[in-house]
């Protein structure tokens, strides 16, 4: 695991949008695995403004979500169709038949998980995974004890992420209870691994992330055994991070 420390969300966005960029222009018909959440909109800002300057093309990459609400509607303004479409893929020249989210109203949803692994496996797998960290560990929506072999599924959200995910949302019962998730397994797959976390509230996770012996009961660990992650803070963030766990500042 590298764990790289910037100074602050804009840096954190710059360095993060570099590293895409890189995977996209080194090898043109990239599989990106993308992440919604507030700490990647910043990163997809910045891919909007390189490929506005002419220098970055999606015209051949090929993206999959991590993750989709179950019942809200495609075109909900909350889904994270509508929030990928919103943060990145309106303002891009992806082809609209590059992108896939899991359909969180498929009429059979264990079939609609299957599939989504049959198009991650035929696209030839993720070349990069973008992934954040929940308060409680999970990546994706892989809540903990969630099975390490688990490959797209269903899951019951926690108590805690929907609070956290509340603030999006008029009231707490607004949040759905159930989602599509890509599995621990899945993420464990792509060739490399880009986690983003900011901000002080995660301080606590990003050392449990990185520290914490390989446990269910905090999903993220299971990356220590990935063997190209690539953990990118910010000061905030990296606050409860023992020294010796940092790779490099930049
Ligand atoms: N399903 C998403 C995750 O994929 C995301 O990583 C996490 C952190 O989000 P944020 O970046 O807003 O803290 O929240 C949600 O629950």
């Amino acid at each position: 695991m590298d764990v790289i420390v910037v100074k602050d969300y804009e840096s954190l966005s710059t360095q993060a949008c570099r590293m895409v960029s890189g995977q996209v222009q080194s090898k043109a018909n990239s599989v990106l695995g993308l992440a919604t959440g507030g700490t990647p909109e910043g990163m997809y800002q910045a891919l909007i403004e390189e490929y506005a300057a002419g220098n970055l093309s999606f015209q051949e990459t090929r993206t999959f979500n991590l993750d989709e609400y179950i019942g809200l509607p495609t075109d909900h303004s909350l889904s994270y169709h509508s929030y990928m479409y919103k943060q990145l893929f309106n303002h891009i020249d992806i082809p609209p038949e590059n992108i896939h989210l899991p359909d969180g109203n498929a009429s059979d949803l264990q079939a609609e998980c299957k599939k989504y692994e049959a198009f991650i496996h035929e696209a030839g797998g993720i070349d990069l995974q973008i992934l954040g960290l929940g308060h409680n560990g999970h990546i994706g929506f892989n809540e903990p004890e969630t099975s390490f072999a688990s490959r797209t599924h269903i899951i019951e959200l926690d108590n805690e992420t929907r609070e956290a995910n509340a603030r999006f949302f008029e009231q707490k019962e607004d949040v759905p209870k159930r989602a599509i998730t890509m599995g621990i397994e899945t993420i464990l797959s792509a060739r490399k691994v880009l986690v983003l976390v900011s901000s002080a509230d995660k301080a606590e996770a990003v050392k449990d992330m990185v520290c914490r012996e390989i446990t269910s009961a905090f999903p993220a660990t299971v990356l220590q055994k990935h063997p190209a992650v690539t953990v990118l803070v910010d000061e905030k963030a990296a606050l409860r991070l023992p020294q010796e766990r940092i790779t490099r500042y930049e």
